[in-house]
């Protein structure tokens, strides 16, 4: 079996999904968890885009002890001195420079000639190559490039030092027939690239990523470049997971494997979501909700009868699994540690501990505390912990058939602000009670509500996003009562804007005192 490499561009490509801005913290537990999900390189991030990302690339860098760490660059000095900077600490620094070679690229974006870009590279890996050992080529745009240019730049980056070249469906334009055709052509009739690895990566704006990277590898790449959810630019990007199962399910065509350790698949996947605010949608191949279930009364009978009737992937195999274990009033902290064991997380004993209060608190005001609330309690933990905002406490009235909330957050410096507001129902009187709470005022640009448990008493998952001068903030808040979700939604994003920004809350109007 050949070994794929897996780049996981989560905190890179994946960040620039609109409206997902993760916290260093966050970044840092997603790396950590991708380095336990077995991926080779991790792309920590692009540090010349701003200096919170070179502190984020840094922290990761520092932290990340087994994965290869890249940073993105472009073809320049800059960009590749702040990549220097924020992965040097790094246990195997990859630099990753990208220069787009195609036609309109050219033409449009960067105002260059072909001749023009090949000695822009060629300068730019030069100069990489003096401080990193590992450098990797990206022809942006390569699979709308003429194919005779695609084998000059790959010649020269080969020449120049390149250890990995990366050829990306930028737009996700590609099909499979003339992606794989791509890279064949490129075994045959450029020099050296038996020496470095040649990658792939993805868009999916067409829905094929998947199929163009299997496509990729049956036509020799040795690495992949995708993301968790397939969250990315746009439709977003080659989903790792997906491409890791289908070379798990089909090494009769593939004969390949990656070292992804696939049961770490599901609470990857998970995490990324509650982090980012992507939620995963229901259908989605191997993580979504409904990826295992069985509807229909045909399946089901062949289910009961057999599970291989209808069932390719054993879920357990990619770490979802339901147990018979039903914890209630009276479960203690052994059972409650089995089942979060089941359900795929590895929590440290404080962790579980806090867990363990808040599974108490949850058995109060629900009868039966199912599998999906103990998830929902895990991932609310994810939350960050040096939040600006917290919601203190929350009332609602109907005084002559008005909406009248009155909301009191409490910041980190004790301080609480208390706002009575009535408004058109009670999510309007509630979000503009916050807004006056905290003297700024967001757009709601989205609002979502779910149940993700059974039963009246279920817990409600509130998604929001917020806008502010054109920023997308998302948030996302639990709670049995949807009310409560809801402020803690639009408070989650509130506290994205404040540590984004660095911003001290400006002084409100509203009461204040002091706990
Ligand atoms: C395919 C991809 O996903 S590539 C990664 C995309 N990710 C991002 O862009 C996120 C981070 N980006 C940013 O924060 C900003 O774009 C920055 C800080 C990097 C640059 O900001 P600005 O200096 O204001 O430039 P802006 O983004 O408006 O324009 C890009 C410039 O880079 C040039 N450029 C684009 N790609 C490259 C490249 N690979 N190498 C060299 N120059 C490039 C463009 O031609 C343009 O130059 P111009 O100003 O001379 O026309
Ligand atoms: C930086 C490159 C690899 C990229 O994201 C793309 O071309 O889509
Ligand atoms: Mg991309």
């Amino acid at each position: 079996m050949k070994k794929i490499h897996v780049f996981d561009t989560t905190l890179r490509d994946g960040e620039q999904s609109p409206g997902v801005n993760l916290t260093t913290d966050e970044k840092v537990k997603i790396a950590l968890q991708l380095e336990k999900l077995g991926v080779d390189r991790i792309e920590a991030g692009f540090p010349a885009s701003s200096p919170g990302e070179i502190i984020s690339v840094k922290e990761i860098s520092r932290q990340v002890k087994n994965a290869s760490i890249a940073a993105l660059s472009r073809a320049n000095k800059k960009d590749i001195e702040a990549a220097r900077e924020a992965i040097k600490g790094a246990a195997t620094p990859c630099l990753h420079i990208v220069l787009a070679t195609s036609p309109i690229h050219r033409k449009y974006k960067l105002n260059m000639t072909k001749e023009q870009v090949l000695e822009t590279a060629e300068s730019a890996i030069r100069y990489g190559k003096k401080y990193f050992d590992n450098l990797e080529f990206s022809l942006e745009d390569a699979s709308r490039t003429e194919i005779d240019f695609i084998y000059e730049v790959v010649h020269m980056a080969i020449k120049s030092g390149a250890t990995v070249v990366n050829l990306p469906d930028t737009v996700g334009y590609a099909s499979p027939e003339t992606f794989g055709t791509m890279f064949k052509k490129i075994k045959e009739n450029v020099p050296g690239v038996e020496n470095i690895l040649l990658s792939t990566h993805c868009h999916n704006d067409l829905g094929m990523a998947t199929a163009n990277t299997l496509a990729a590898i049956y036509n020799g790449v040795d690495q992949i470049e995708g993301t968790i959810n397939g969250i990315g630019e746009r439709a977003g990007n080659t989903a790792i997971e997906e491409v890791a199962l289908a070379l798990e399910m089909r090494s009769d065509i593939y004969q390949a494997k990656t070292d992804i350790v696939l049961n770490e698949i599901y609470p990857t996947s998970r995490m990324v979501s509650k982090l980012t605010g992507m939620m995963v949608q229901r259908n989605k191949a191997i993580v979504g909700d409904h990826a295992f279930s069985h509807e229909s009364g045909i399946h089901q009978d062949g289910m009961l009868k057999e599970p291989t009737t209808y069932e390719i992937i054993r879920p357990e195999m990619v770490g979802v699994s339901s147990s018979t274990l039903v914890l209630g009033k009276h479960s203690g902290r052994h059972a409650l540690k089995a089942k979060v064991r089941h359900l795929g997380y590895n929590l440290s004993q404080q962790e579980l501990n806090e867990l363990f209060q808040k599974f108490k608190a949850l058995i109060d005001k629900k009868r039966y505390v199912l599998d999906e609330d103990i998830r929902l309690l895990i991932d609310e933990q994810y939350v960050n912990e040096e939040s600006m905002f917290t919601l203190s406490d929350l009332s609602i009235a109907y005084p002559g058939n008005e909406s009248e909330i009155t909301v009191a957050l409490t910041d980190r410096h004790q301080q609480t602000v208390q706002t009575t507001t009535r408004g058109n129902g009670a999510i309007d009187a509630l979000f503009q009670a916050i807004d006056q709470s905290i003297n700024t005022e967001f757009i709601l640009e989205d609002y979502k509500i779910q149940s993700n448990s059974a039963g009246k008493d279920a817990i409600g998952e509130v998604h929001v996003i917020l806008d502010n001068d054109g920023k997308k903030y998302r948030g996302r808040g639990f709670d049995t009562d949807i009310i409560k979700a809801s402020a803690k939604a639009y408070l989650a994003a509130v506290n994205r804007f404040y540590e984004e920004q660095g911003k001290q809350p400006i002084e409100s109007n509203a009461y204040k005192f002091s706990i």
